[in-house]
């Protein structure tokens, strides 16, 4: 390797944040992508080794915990909780709201992953490493992902409090050539071109809907098509008026890589967003957005966003 060569492998390592995790990243021409994914496919299988050789049932349903939503994985019985920097090669949590750690346990009964504490762009995570736990998930054998998310509404019908089930996305960062699965495709995770107009099951969200309704949270429950910007700025008026006339509902920070990653391993995806505020798209509103709002409403829903989640996670059970 010359000393060129070198330097970008150093940076590359550097990039995975702190971790001792030196992977080649050289092609055969000796050529680097500077996105490219240090978890290589037997990475990946490593961590989920490391998980399972802990845990003594083998859950298929993963869940991701939204800002200021970790309490979802607080209401798992006997929590078998895996701290994210005791898990070898993984990143670490940095926003508040998010805990940092893998839980497994059982929610009515049924054996869950979740992770308490997600990986944001903002935080200087490239994609492919936010949405890297969720090949892990698949590795332990999460068949069926249930993403949420706390959102800004831009959908004028929305209020905050509401939870919008998410039935499309449109992946801005995708439009700038920011994707999760740029770089070389490891065809044993999944396709180099994977389709995303199935990218949310379809029925599983006019399942909840029922659900939402019989549990007397129909009137909360809309669906709607949610954004992720890169964050951590919240969005200027202008942005929200273009994002709402491209037929955006809720704008957050997150999910899209995630739903992208989990669907090329073909796993099923379930996401909602808790609406946590409104999006001003008035010049004369003095309000602002701000992340404390988004954790309180969090924490108001708290209750709510357990049994749902939890009457999903059962229907699911019994129909997988
Ligand atoms: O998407 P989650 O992680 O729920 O968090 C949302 O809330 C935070 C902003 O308050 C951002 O991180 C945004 O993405
Ligand atoms: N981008 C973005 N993310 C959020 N997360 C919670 N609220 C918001 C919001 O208004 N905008």
């Amino acid at each position: 390797m010359n000393g060129t060569c070198e330097l970008k492998k150093r940076l590359l390592n550097g990039a995975s944040n702190g971790h001792a995790f030196a992977v080649e990243n050289e092609t055969s021409n000796d050529q680097y992508y500077a996105n490219n994914n240090v978890y290589s496919y037997e990475a990946v299988v490593n961590i989920a080794e490391y998980l399972l050789d802990r845990v003594p049932y083998r859950p298929r349903i993963g869940i991701i915990c939204g800002s200021g939503m970790g309490s979802l994985a607080e209401a798992l019985s006997n929590p078998i909780k895996f701290p994210y920097e005791d898990i070898p090669n993984f990143p670490v949590s940095t926003v508040e709201g998010h805990a940092g750690q893998l839980v497994f346990g059982r929610l009515s009964g049924v054996p869950v992953m979740c992770m308490q504490g997600r990986f944001h762009y903002y935080e200087g995570y490239p994609l492919w490493k936010c949405a890297m736990p969720v090949r892990v998930m698949k590795m332990v054998g999460v068949t069926h992902l249930i993403a949420t998310n706390a959102a800004g509404g831009l959908n004028k019908t929305y209020k905050v409090g509401d939870i919008m089930l998410v039935k499309d996305h449109i992946n801005m960062m995708g439009f700038a050539g920011n994707n999760p699965l740029q770089g070389p495709n490891e065809a044993r995770f999944g396709p180099r071109f994977p389709p995303m107009n199935t990218a949310y099951d379809k029925q599983l969200v006019r399942k909840a809907k029922e659900i939402a309704a019989l549990e007397g949270l129909g009137d909360l429950v809309h669906d709607g098509v949610y954004t992720c910007l890169g964050g951590p700025s919240f969005e200027t008026v202008a942005e929200l008026k273009m994002l709402g006339m491209l037929g955006v509902d809720a704008v957050g920070m997150s999910t899209v890589h995630e739903v992208i990653t989990a669907r090329h391993c073909n796993m099923s995806v379930f996401a909602f967003s808790l609406i946590t505020n409104m999006c001003i798209t008035d010049y004369d509103c003095g309000d602002e957005a701000n992340h404390c709002e988004v954790l309180d409403v969090g924490k108001l829903r708290e209750a709510d966003l357990r049994h749902f989640v939890s009457k999903i996670v059962v229907h699911l059970a019994h129909n997988m």
